[in-house]
């Protein structure tokens, strides 16, 4: 399949929320990244329900909402209300983890596991095949615009085996300092979820960087 592009909102100009998912809607990105952040389980906050809500009245795509908090069984119906079509959690956060995602998908959501930078794809073994999506966080969650982890490309070859064996039809997902010169190389190491945030919004020109994105070889051609 053709890799998907999902433009993170958390780098997007939260006093011009509209105007940049309009943008979105208008581009050739397939979903809309949006992160939550709690402030203990990583060391930042970003936003709750009501901007989700807002997000939802404005985004024509689907909203795929990554989960950085603590225990987060407490919101999955919240954020469903909210207006995600996918919640993705983290595996660090969730004790019961399968429990997790059988809730997540009773919602009627796509099921996404995240992983930190740290945690090993092996880990997923015994529940990849419940899964619609694992996310491979390539920076430590958190913040936008930060450095990539040059790990990350062996982590997605590892992941890509083990869903080869298990779970063909997953969505492979790669977040965090993703941009025009990384992202051929991730997607032939097994991604086909593209996050983007800084290099899409904080380029002069989002839509087209989202284009270069999704069609990185017209980019080489030109
Ligand atoms: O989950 C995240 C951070 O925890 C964000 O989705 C990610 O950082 C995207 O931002 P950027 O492309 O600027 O790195
Ligand atoms: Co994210």
């Amino acid at each position: 399949m053709n890799h998907l592009i999902a433009p993170s909102i958390l780098a997007a100009d939260f006093a011009n929320l509209q105007r940049d998912l309009e943008m979105i809607n208008k581009s050739d990105a397939d979903w809309v990244h949006v992160d939550i952040m709690d402030g203990m389980f990583v060391p930042n906050i970003s936003f709750g329900f009501p901007v989700v809500n807002a997000a939802k009245k404005h985004a024509t795509k689907p909203l795929d909402v990554h989960l950085m908090i603590v225990d987060p069984d407490r919101y999955l119906k919240a954020f469903k209300d909210a207006g995600a079509a996918g919640i993705t959690v983290h595996y660090e956060a969730c004790p019961h983890l399968h429990r997790t995602i059988q809730a997540i998908k009773e919602l009627g959501c796509k099921a996404g596991v995240a992983l930190n930078p740290h945690t090993p794809v092996t880990l997923l073994q015994d529940i990849i095949a419940d899964l619609d999506l694992v996310l491979i966080m390539s920076v430590n969650p958190g913040f936008g615009g930060q450095k990539f982890i040059d790990n990350t490309y062996k982590k997605l070859k590892d992941l890509k085996e083990l869903s080869r064996q298990k779970n063909p039809g997953l969505f492979i997902e790669v977040d965090g300092g993703v941009d025009q010169h990384n992202i051929t190389k991730l997607v032939d190491a097994g991604a086909n979820v593209l996050v983007a945030g800084s290099s899409v919004f904080s380029s002069a020109d989002p839509a087209t960087t989202i284009a270069h994105l999704k069609y990185p070889e017209k980019l080489l051609q030109s």
